[in-house]
């Protein structure tokens, strides 16, 4: 079984050997960052979410993988309550960061989002220039302090590889830069209110691929520092960059388990299927 799925995964471009980064992993060796218990939510009548049980790990990269209208981009949502912002969403379960229930009524959401930052499909700098926008976060803080912000605003471009290329025009616009700069620039800004998640929509959906490895390439430096939850359609990157992976299906959490060992020895048809192409 191991061995023609590996045909059929390197006939989808899917490199297992490139997969094995290190020594095996394994849930029971993990710290837990978030825990998800019997999470339900639903659009109006409509479920999207049913009866989700599952651990993300802290340090790792997470990735969330299935077909388009599964819930992945809903679920993510959750983790810093994006759902808040939308009508009609009712939710039943437990849903807890660092032990403690997120959506409880003592949880504060802006102290939660500075917590649980977020990067989205399409690139979003604001339109100020490049230093103005990685010290958005602190400046909302009250920190107006020169020297704190220069260090800070240089700090996280460099944590998001992306000092080098801008560091001789900080006061330029932000949206001079390409879309994968500007996405880069994201993750700067987000970063430099040191969160403790880094939640990512399709963060390299939209760029070229040069552009996408640099992303990949940084998620996987990022881990060191961040907790990292990342939707990708995109099986390859799921299989190169993330740690964990959860298969989701209409809903439901089908699989979740080792990257390497979920793609490599899939535990339930409907995930072999999905990953070996037959749907989705
Ligand atoms: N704001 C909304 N109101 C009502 N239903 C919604 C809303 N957002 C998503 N849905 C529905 O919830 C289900 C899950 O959608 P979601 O966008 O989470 O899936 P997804 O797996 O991220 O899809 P994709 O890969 O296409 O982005 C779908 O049936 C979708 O139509």
């Amino acid at each position: 079984m191991e061995a023609v799925n590996q045909q059929k995964n390197a006939a989808r471009g899917i490199d297992i050997e490139s997969m094995n980064r290190g020594p095996k992993l394994n849930m029971a060796d993990e710290k837990t960052c978030i825990e998800i218990k019997n999470f339900n939510l639903f659009y109006g009548d409509a479920q999207a979410l049913k009866d989700i049980n599952l651990t993300i790990p802290r340090h790792r990269v997470t990735a969330f993988i299935g077909p388009s209208g599964c819930g992945k981009s809903t679920f993510l949502r959750c983790f810093n309550r994006m759902n808040d912002l939308i009508d009609n969403v009712n939710i039943q379960g437990q849903l807890l960061l660092d032990g403690e229930e997120l959506n409880s009524p003592a949880v504060n959401v802006s102290d939660l989002r500075r917590k649980v930052g977020m990067v989205f499909q399409k690139p979003n700098p604001f339109p100020k220039t490049i230093y103005e926008n990685v010290a958005y976060g602190l400046r909302l803080q009250g920190v107006n302090d020169r020297q704190t912000l220069d260090k800070v605003v240089e700090k996280s471009l460099k944590g998001a590889a992306l000092w080098d290329e801008v560091k001789d025009r900080l006061q330029s616009s932000a949206m001079g830069l390409s879309g994968g700069q500007q996405q880069r620039l994201v993750i700067a800004r987000a970063i430099a209110i040191e969160p403790e998640v880094l939640l990512l929509d399709e963060p390299a959906s939209a760029l070229d691929p040069l552009s996408t490895l640099k992303i990949e390439e940084l998620i996987y430096e990022l881990k060191e520092k961040y907790t990292i939850v990342i939707v990708t359609h995109n099986m390859q990157q799921a299989a190169r960059v993330s740690d964990y992976t959860a298969f989701m299906y209409m809903g439901e959490l089908i699989e979740f388990g080792a990257t390497d060992e979920l793609f490599t020895n899939p535990g339930k048809k409907q995930t072999e299927d999905y990953i070996t192409g037959r749907y989705g």
